[in-house]
């Protein structure tokens, strides 16, 4: 038996798969490791997985087959190439994280091999592997080579050192607690299922480096990171930090920390080299500058390019990186002042620096140009820097989308920024296209996503929301796999293959986003959440703050008019998308509000009205979070009990919180317009 543990394992738990037992018996009976022990991790993720899943338990030769017919093969390629013919295609093939899982005939003998250049291919591989037989594929002429598209593929904990999570909503922290690193067998568990989705990166504490998460880069906490960075590098994962641009001031009793001052370039010098004496594959720092109260460079009348650069230069000679966020705009406006727009922001602020940071910088964009609302336009950026490395990021937390409360899977939505085409370079320049760097010559390019974990036995508060966690991984591995194909395989590993279960599931997932967008604010209106905590609708909530979030509804109209005659900033986009999305009626109507404004009556495609479009929306979204729960509870007896009423609990929770949703908003409208809805239905006065 495995042992149990106080929190689930996710898609790696052990399953019994008795099932599959006589399938895989012949080849899996015996394993031969080539090199040394160094490979005991991989092969103790298979032993366990066999062991434990499977029944089979497998016999073990290091560095020889002398006495076996059948086995599995683990080892590097230039070690398995020593005793196989015909690999050598794969010398070129395989890229340094990649991994191939290959069945070759020898003699009498039937070999399953599974082989990396590195180390850390062999750790994807193997998971790969296992994920395979979880699912109970035939692996009898597997030839399976593969690589990662994106380079970065890093998680960002918003984790703050007193075990707060900001934006969390599954629980605490899994780093720290009481201003302490936590380091136990969750830790380890946390490394396991990251790579298991080929994740290769993760930058433990929040963007917002508070005065006591400064003190991380001091040596009391270098020397606890040092034993959480190896436990992290031994499945493959870079540990990065957020820094606080202060920090000189803060921890060097520097009076400035201005980029270009000497003693401050210095300052970091030395810290970077201490770093890296602790922690000899540290990342690199993820920085928040000139963004939100955040200090930066800006302070000092210099550019993001000057403060990013003096960090690269500290930490280029140990192969480290910079990763800058683009999050940067004005968060003290007046909603009086209409001609400022925040969505232009993270281009005016970037584009001009195109071509001016050091190659082991990245600039990190948030996948819209405002703040992860449930449908924006992909941000300019994308297509509009070509010589700068780049960084996609997205939200796993749901804190616009539900806060894991809500079921709002977040796949579909990446997939299509993903596959948006920028047009940069004509068509074909699609987002994937520019991070697996075929567009540009740029190429420390990748995908970040904010983490949705916490220290729920789950991990992610809906048991659900794992799926987003999953995908987000298997995205950043393949931005071009199908989404459906990515949810069915979650579905299986975590669930089993009963029919009812994958398709009822997959239906919820893959209908989910559709439906919170409906019942929250759909037309790419956005923002209308209560402030502060985000969570449920306040039509107003943001309208007369300072953050730059208006819609400006009056009586006859609603939406900015962000087009060539508004603030222009369609202009950001390339063509044809700068003219698809300045004229109203050709943009897009999932985006119609965040581009123009509209009055109530204006006639959308179907030929009814915006006003009873939004209506009609806010009353199909209820229906379909209704039957969302349905399918759910069509799979009684069919899930296990405790996982089937956490998930029941929060879907009441979900349709009770659209109705609220559908009532405040319809109503809003109502007051707005004095206009009844044409069906009748019941909307509050
Ligand atoms: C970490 O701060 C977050 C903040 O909580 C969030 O509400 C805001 O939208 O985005 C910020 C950011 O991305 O920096």
């Amino acid at each position: 038996m495995a042992e149990i543990k106080p929190y689930s394992m996710c898609w790696l738990e052990y399953t019994d798969l008795n099932k599959y037992r006589d399938k895989y018996r012949r080849i899996f009976g015996n394993i031969v490791v080539l090199g040394d022990n160094s490979l005991n991790l991989p092969l103790k993720e298979l032993r366990d997985f066999l062991t434990y899943s499977l029944g089979i338990k497998p016999k073990i030769f290091r560095n020889t087959f002398a006495n076996t017919s059948n086995f599995v093969l683990i080892g590097k390629l230039s070690d398995v190439r020593k005793v196989l013919k015909g690999l050598d295609e794969f010398e070129f093939s395989l890229g340094e994280e990649g991994f191939l899982i290959k069945k070759v005939e020898f003699g009498e003998n039937s070999i399953l091999i599974l082989t990396a250049k590195e180390y850390v291919g062999l750790i994807y591989g193997v998971f790969k592997l296992i994920e395979k037989l979880k699912l109970g594929e035939d692996i009898d002429k597997i030839n399976f080579l593969s690589n990662p598209s994106l380079k970065f593929r890093i998680l960002n904990h918003w984790d703050n050192l007193d075990g707060s999570v900001e934006r969390g909503y599954a629980g605490n922290s899994i780093f720290f607690k009481d201003n302490k690193i936590i380091i136990n067998d969750r830790t380890k568990d946390y490394a396991r299922l990251l790579s298991s989705i080929g994740i290769n990166g993760i930058v433990i504490n929040n963007v917002n480096v508070k005065k006591k998460e400064v003190e991380l880069l001091t040596i009391p906490y270098l020397k606890k990171l040092k034993e959480l960075a190896k436990i992290f590098s031994a499945y493959g994962i870079k540990i990065y930090l957020s820094i606080n641009f202060a920090s000189p001031i803060y921890l060097g009793g520097l009076n400035t920390a201005d980029p270009l001052d000497k003693r401050v370039s210095l300052w970091w010098k030395t810290k970077v080299d201490e770093i890296y004496e602790y922690i000899p594959d540290f990342g690199g720092f993820l920085v928040k500058a000139d963004s939100e109260f955040n200090p930066g460079p800006h302070m000092y009348g210099r550019t993001h390019a000057d403060g990013a650069n003096m960090l690269g230069e500290a930490l280029e000679p140990y192969g480290g990186f910079v990763i800058w966020r683009a999050f940067v705009y004005n968060c003290l406006q007046d909603w009086r002042d209409v001609k400022t727009d925040r969505a232009k922001a993270a281009y005016d602020n970037f584009k001009p620096l195109d071509g001016k940071f050091m190659d082991n910088v990245i600039v990190q964009i948030k996948y819209g140009p405002m703040d992860f609302q449930v449908r924006e336009p992909v941000n300019p950026l994308f297509g509009g820097l070509e010589q700068t490395n780049q960084i996609l990021e997205l939200q796993i937390t749901q804190e616009y989308t539900g806060q894991q409360i809500h079921l709002c899977y977040l796949g579909v939505l990446w997939k299509e920024i993903l596959e948006f085409d920028t047009y940069a370079k004509g068509k074909g320049s699609e987002v994937k296209e520019i991070l697996k760097g075929s567009v540009f010559k740029i190429k420390n390019n990748g995908m970040a996503g904010v983490s949705n974990v916490g220290d729920n036995i789950n991990w992610t508060g809906h048991d659900l929301a794992q799926a987003n966690l999953y995908t987000f991984g298997e995205l950043a591995w393949n931005p071009d796999e199908k989404i459906e194909k990515i949810v069915e395989r979650w579905i299986k590993l975590t669930f089993g293959d009963d029919e009812k279960v994958v398709e009822n599931i997959s239906y919820m997932l893959l209908n989910s986003h559709k439906a919170y967008e409906k019942y929250t604010t759909p037309l790419g209106l956005g923002w209308m959440v209560n402030p502060g905590h985000h969570y449920g609708p306040n039509p107003e909530g943001y309208e007369y703050s300072k953050w730059g979030t208006y819609h400006r509804a009056n009586y006859e109209a609603i939406g900015v008019d962000r087009s060539s005659r508004g603030t222009g900033y369609t202009l950001q986009y390339h063509s044809p998308w700068r003219e698809i999305y300045d004229s109203i009626d050709t943009c897009p109507e999932e985006l119609l509000l965040f581009f123009h404004r509209v009055p109530y009556n204006y006639r959308l495609k179907s030929g009814k009205t915006l006003l009873q479009t939004y209506y009609d929306l806010h009353f199909e979204g209820v229906e379909e979070a209704e039957e969302i729960r349905r399918r759910w509870i069509e799979l009684k007896g069919k899930i296990d009990d405790k996982t089937y009423e956490r998930v029941l609990q929060r879907l009441n929770m979900q349709v009770e919180h659209a109705k609220e949703w559908r009532d405040v908003i319809n109503t809003y409208f109502f007051r707005r317009t004095g206009i009844p809805d044409e069906k009748g239905r019941k909307i509050y006065p």
